[in-house]
């Protein structure tokens, strides 16, 4: 018999231990150590794990079967929208993240248009310039702050590359438009999910506006000329049948990618920088392979980094950039034997599954080579390594992030060395996508 002819078991009962503070269950225990609380879930309950947060249940799915079969989603039973609205809804609605099924399918056809390896040779050749701009500054020394200014300079790259540059948007405004971006990620760890000043959402409900009236200025300009940013494409692609996006597709793909795009790749390189800092050998490995290419090289070259792509492999598993994704039910379904009602939420535990000791030697131990062709261990199971997700909303942007992620780290290593302590772990806050509350310092020196 097999697991899908066997009648399905209830969801298990949550042990009263288990069952967290009144109302808020487990979100503290989550966000302190998502991955401990995530083991003693996989441990106690299985792959299809009972929760509890913010007053109901939830449930875990735990590993790359149960995650998988969410992903693949055979029996269109898995919603993205009502699950991420209740994260981060109000401020990112009609992203491409948030719609479902046949309006998911007719958004992401004229998305695609974006993303053609065409495009991306010309999203790469404005790549260099703004890279080198954003970095023209930095400072060097014993403390410098990796993440911050890694932050700043992908919202740097985000200005030009999707804006064509913010040309009428002055230092001060840009700086409240980052602002804008993170307040509306910093929503998703918000307990208080209303309008309410002083609050998380509160700030991010006015953010969003902030957010608008910055696109909406520049919106008829992108209309009338196209040029190669994403801005301008978004105005102008069509698919062969003549579908386009209205203005406010564009301003809410807009505001959804340049936040998808920000944040993730942020995470990305700063995680490399550390694990680089701290592994000296790597780091000259991926600078000779560097400086074997000109100053600006294309996307072919750049995609030839073959130990950067290892160790960028190696640091989206070990810092998984989103470490859960969320869904809901919108009907009954069975995943891994277990029956899941409609009208469940449910989390999926991308992180966790990068951490599996079933499927990679020494989880915690940075070893990109696990990724060389000798041991393909992200080959153990087809979802064991899935920092992009899968299925229909597989990270539209992947070879986009891989591109911006390879063009600064080749900029980085031309021109600096720098190190970590073997022994930092750097303090994260885990209350949206996870960043280094310390800014991960590190000592860089220019070359
Ligand atoms: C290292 C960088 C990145 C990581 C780890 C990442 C991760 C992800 C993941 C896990 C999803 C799936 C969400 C789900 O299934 O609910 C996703 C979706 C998406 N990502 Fe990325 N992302 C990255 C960079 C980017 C970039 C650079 C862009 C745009 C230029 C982008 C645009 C999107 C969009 C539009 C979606 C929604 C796709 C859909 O629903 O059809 N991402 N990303």
């Amino acid at each position: 018999m097999t697991a899908e002819t066997r009648t399905p078991r209830a969801l298990p009962e949550l042990r009263r231990e288990d069952r967290g503070l009144p109302w808020i269950g487990n979100l503290f225990v989550y966000q302190k150590d998502p991955v401990a609380y995530y083991r003693r879930q996989w441990a106690r309950y299985g792959p299809v794990a009972p929760s509890r947060m913010l007053g109901r249940t939830t449930v875990m799915l735990l590993g790359p079967d149960a995650c998988g079969a969410a992903l693949q989603n055979r029996d269109k039973a898995f919603a993205n929208g009502p699950a991420w609205s209740e994260l981060v809804g109000p401020f990112f609605r009609r992203g491409l993240m948030l719609l479902d099924f046949d309006d998911h399918h007719g958004h992401r056809r004229i998305m695609q248009e974006a993303f053609t390896p065409q495009r991306l040779d010309g999203y790469t050749r404005r790549l260099h310039p703004a890279i080198a701009h954003g970095t023209a500054d930095w400072e060097t020394g014993r403390r410098f702050p990796a993440y911050r200014r890694l932050k700043q300079l992908t919202l740097d790259i985000a200005a030009d590359l999707f804006m064509g540059g913010a040309r009428d948007t002055g230092a001060a405004e840009m700086a409240r438009v980052n602002r804008a971006f993170i307040a509306c990620v910093q929503a998703a760890g918000g307990m208080l999910r209303a309008d309410v000043p002083f609050t998380r959402w509160g700030r991010a409900y006015r953010a969003r506006r902030v957010l608008e009236g910055f696109l909406r200025h520049y919106l008829p300009a992108k209309r009338a000329t196209a040029t190669d940013d994403i801005f301008s494409v978004l105005c102008h692609i069509e698919t062969e049948d003549g579908d386009r996006f209205s203005d406010d597709d564009v301003i809410n793909h807009m505001i959804f990618l340049m936040m998808a795009a920000h944040d993730t790749s942020t995470i990305t390189t700063t995680a490399i920088l550390q694990y680089l800092g701290q592994h000296p050998d790597w780091q000259e490995r991926c600078r000779a392979e560097a400086r074997a290419l000109g100053p600006a090289p294309d996307r072919a070259a750049l995609e030839s980094l073959v130990s950067l792509d290892l160790v960028m492999r190696e640091a989206l598993r070990l810092r998984t950039p989103v470490p859960v994704l969320v869904r809901y039910t919108v009907k009954d379904t069975v995943v891994e034997g277990v029956r899941i009602p409609a009208d469940t939420f449910c989390s999926l535990g991308l992180q966790f599954t990068h951490l599996m000791e079933e499927h990679w030697t020494n989880p915690m131990v940075f070893d990109p080579e696990r990724f060389g062709p000798g041991r393909r261990e992200d080959r153990s199971h087809r979802f064991a390594w899935e920092p992009f997700g899968g299925g229909v909303h597989k990270c539209i942007g992947l070879h986009f992030a891989g591109l911006e992620v390879k063009a600064i780290m080749h900029r980085l290593l031309r021109g600096h060395h720098w190190n970590v302590d073997p022994g930092y772990v750097p303090p994260m806050d885990q209350h949206a996508l996870p960043f280094p509350k310390d800014g991960q310092p590190i000592v860089l020196v220019r070359n």
